[in-house]
């Protein structure tokens, strides 16, 4: 019999885990990058592609729906964050979704300056919003500053403040209810990227007041690699703002073919292009899987399996340095260990099975993913991770090869 950790007896998402095809003998703690396949997910894209594409042809835009399928995506995210129905779509990708709200959210505050970020953000919205600045003859400056200094860098100047809630590297958590009041009580407008946030932990946008939020959509949400992203934008700016990118299917009828643009109503406007049907539908059918799940029982086991990971990796590895927050109130669900070969003990992790990924300089990052992962999971992991660390077998060469992708 294997062994079962005792707090996963009491624990009221084990059963989630068999949703879900993870392969023998993997250990999965990058969840936070890609999350894995939910087990019903390849019937339902075999049916999308056979019966919709297959035998419904052009007519399956109106008989299967793919028409809606952005909004209703979009519907089903927004419901784990605390969006109103007809706020949240599903498009794009994340970057392409900055570019988007941030350019919207600049056309609110035409008389401000400053577009404000730290350096926890993910790079990629820094380079959208630094390219986006140059596009608008550089009126505005980024300016970017440590997470600890954001709040006090709100000042009268800036237009908007786009953060990452959660910090890919380290996993630090801001307090985006806090910051966005802040922002507002200046004047500002707050984007939040919730890439490491939805499915991972309770969100409520409505709540917080947020402007406007994007995220990934195959990270915690399950959607396969390449899923569409998804697009927040707060009712009360939506019908005052339009995408920079302004496509055909953010047009009001976008089959009457007018020569001229007019945005629709809602949140459809944020959208550009045809929706790319078959990784949407991949992405809705996999989020049957939070229909029924409460957003707290998975903060509740997400800072359970965190805890234990941390204490069992400091007990037992007591050469790798904690790289995120102590407290779990100001962590999102991951945790990451600063090692000068890193890289290199990763490899050695995944050659061994446990699946964990590596961030440069030296951040060795596991995702805490609590549908399918136990806390039995967590002591066989580090058990090898001891190991690996304890007979240095991570010093081969195989193991120091880096990547195309890490
Ligand atoms: C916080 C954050 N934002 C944005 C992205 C990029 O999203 P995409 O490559 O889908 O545009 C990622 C991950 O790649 C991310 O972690
Ligand atoms: N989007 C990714 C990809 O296409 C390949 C490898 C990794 C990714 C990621 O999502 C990385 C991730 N955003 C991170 O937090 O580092």
């Amino acid at each position: 019999m294997t062994a079962q950790h005792p707090s996963d007896v009491q624990d009221v998402l084990k059963s989630r885990k068999d949703a879900f095809l993870i392969p023998e003998g993997i250990i999965y703690l990058d969840g936070n990058s890609l999350g894995v396949l939910p087990r019903h997910v390849p019937a339902r894209l075999n049916e999308v592609v056979t019966q919709e594409w297959g035998a419904s042809l052009i007519t399956a835009w109106n008989t299967h729906g793919w028409i809606d399928l952005p909004a209703r995506t979009g519907d089903r995210i927004g419901k784990l964050m605390g969006a109103p129905a007809g706020t949240c779509i599903a498009c794009d990708s994340t970057s392409v979704n900055v570019f988007k709200v941030l350019s919207a959210a600049l056309s609110l505050r035409p008389d401000r300056k400053v577009i404000l970020s730290d350096t926890g953000n993910f790079p990629t919205d820094l380079y959208v919003a630094s390219g986006l600045k140059d596009l608008l003859a550089r009126r505005y400056e980024l300016k970017v500053v440590a997470p600890e200094e954001v709040r006090a860098a709100i000042t009268a100047d800036v237009a908007v403040l786009m953060l990452t809630q959660v910090d890919y590297r380290t996993g630090r958590l801001h307090d985006m209810e806090d910051l966005t009041r802040t922002a507002h009580a200046a004047g500002a407008l707050a984007i939040w990227d919730l890439a490491h946030s939805a499915g991972a932990l309770p969100v409520d946008l409505a709540g917080a007041k947020a402007d406007f939020a994007v995220g990934c959509g195959y990270k915690y949400l399950n959607g396969g690699p390449g899923a569409p992203a998804f697009l927040y934008v707060s009712p009360e700016h939506l019908d005052k703002v339009t995408s920079p990118l302004t496509g055909w299917m953010g047009h009001e009828a976008p089959f009457a073919f007018d020569l001229d643009y007019r945005p629709v109503s809602g949140i459809g406007r944020m959208t550009v292009g045809t929706p790319a049907v078959l990784s949407l539908s991949g992405l809705y059918a996999a989020l049957d899987l939070f229909e029924d799940v409460d957003m707290a029982d998975i903060r509740r086991k997400s800072i359970s399996l965190s805890e234990l990971f941390i204490a069992e990796v400091e007990a037992r590895c007591p050469r790798l340095e904690l790289a995120s927050p102590r407290n779990p109130q100001t962590r999102g669900s991951q945790v990451s260990f600063r090692f000068k070969e890193g890289y290199a003990v990763m490899q050695a992790l995944i050659a061994r099975g446990v699946i964990g990924d590596f961030r440069a300089p030296d951040v060795m990052r596991f995702g805490f993913t609590p549908l399918y992962l136990s806390h039995q999971d967590i002591i066989d992991a580090v058990a090898i991770l001891a190991d690996i660390l304890d007979t240095q077998s991570w010093d081969r060469p195989e193991f120091k090869t880096r990547a195309k992708v890490t």
